[in-house]
């Protein structure tokens, strides 16, 4: 199958050509830049000499509809959301990172995004990319709407936990930190070394565009309505995403018996690990993966479960979702391609 990445110079397109090397199926053959087509992507980064050779292209749908099958969209908000109905015309498969397909309530996007929204009959087509949870949906659809990292973890965490009605709807606090490489490349005062080094600093709390997609994400399977506090925070590291969530419990259930209801749930999901009592994951366990790793702790005392739930924002959060969904689209090893050890230490 043959493949383009739409957005060639961020951090998201950077980490799908490093992940694509290792995949049996999928043949890289354009990376798109709108800032530096005609150059070679080793000009912008000297780690990818000899690892994607020709130079990088301007977007043309009509050379993508003759040569490629499946288009990545690794780029800002408001952009693939005018391009993805040019290539479903034309039969080509479309996967896109950004947060425009993802929000699907009236005014939701045009509120959080402040933009105007996709078409409603390209929307409909589209299918949240939250594999272990959407995979018989995602294997029927044409267009994959990747979940944001924030969401992802969140999600990942919550989901069952819903499913269970274990927990009550309300009172549930998000904690979120991630790596500056969240922010993608582009530059700015907020993410600079000598504004984020040293320095741990919250940002965006109540107002952030993940909110409604965690909210309406849980919201599909929760008996009442679920609203989220979630405050996002930006580390000093590179890469990394770690959400730790208190969730008021509508029981109190035993550490042991929440641990043991998650490894049943995720026991078919090779990038789901659940943790065993008292050991709490840590961003670096997953440095560089798709794995999610998910600890928990029960507390008798205040009736509330602590979830923490870590993804490489880059992997799990952003690339190696992406490909674990093309993956299941087309029914082939859901780990093709996926099988890095993270990066330890
Ligand atoms: N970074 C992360 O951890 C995660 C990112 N995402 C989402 O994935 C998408 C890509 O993120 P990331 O790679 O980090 O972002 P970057 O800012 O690093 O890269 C985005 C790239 O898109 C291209 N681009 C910028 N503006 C436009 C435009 N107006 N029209 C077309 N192309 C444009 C540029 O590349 P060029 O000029 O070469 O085309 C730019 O480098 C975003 O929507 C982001 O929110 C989701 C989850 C995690
Ligand atoms: C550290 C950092 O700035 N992270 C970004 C991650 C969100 C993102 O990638 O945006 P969408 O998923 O909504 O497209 C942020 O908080 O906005």
């Amino acid at each position: 199958m043959n493949a383009a990445i739409v957005g060639g110079t961020g951090y998201g397109a950077v980490e799908l050509i490093r992940l694509l090397k290792q995949h049996p199926s999928i043949q890289l053959n354009s990376v798109i830049s709108k800032s530096q087509s005609g150059t070679l992507i080793q000009e912008a980064y000297p780690h990818l000499q000899d690892i994607y050779s020709h130079t990088m292209d301007e977007y043309d749908i009509h050379t993508l509809g003759e040569e490629t099958d499946l288009v990545f969209f690794a780029t800002p908000a408001g952009v693939s959301k005018d391009l993805v109905s040019g290539c479903l015309d034309k039969g080509i498969t479309c996967v896109d990172l950004s947060g425009d397909f993802r929000l699907t309530g009236d005014g939701l996007y045009e509120t959080w995004y402040k933009k105007s929204p996709p078409e409603k009959s390209v929307q409909k087509k589209a299918t949240y990319g939250l594999t272990e949870i959407y995979r018989k949906e995602i294997k029927e659809t044409s267009l994959i709407s990747n979940p944001g990292c924030y969401p992802t973890a969140t999600l990942l965490a919550l989901m069952p936990l819903f499913k269970t009605n274990w927990a009550k709807e309300g009172g549930i606090v998000i904690d979120g930190k991630s790596g500056v490489s969240g922010a993608g490349r582009g530059m700015s005062l907020n993410t600079h070394f000598s504004e984020t080094n040293e320095s741990l600093k919250a940002y965006k709390p109540g107002t952030h565009q993940h909110i409604p997609e965690i909210e309406q994400f849980l919201n599909t399977v929760s008996e009442e309505e679920v609203t989220v506090t979630f405050t996002p925070h930006l580390v000093p590291m590179t890469r990394g995403l770690l959400c730790t969530i208190s969730v008021e419990m509508k029981e109190y259930q035993t550490t042991k018996d929440v641990i043991s209801y998650y490894e049943d749930f995720y026991k078919n999901d090779p990038f789901v690990r659940i943790r065993p009592e008292g050991k709490i994951p840590a961003t670096k366990e997953v440095y560089g993966s798709n794995f999610c790793d998910i600890g928990f702790y029960s507390d008798k005392r205040t009736g509330r479960l602590t979830i923490v739930s870590a993804i490489d924002n880059l992997g799990k959060g952003a690339a190696g979702q992406a490909i674990q969904n093309v993956n299941v689209m087309n029914g082939w090893e859901e780990t093709a391609g996926l099988g890095q050890v993270p990066v330890y230490p």
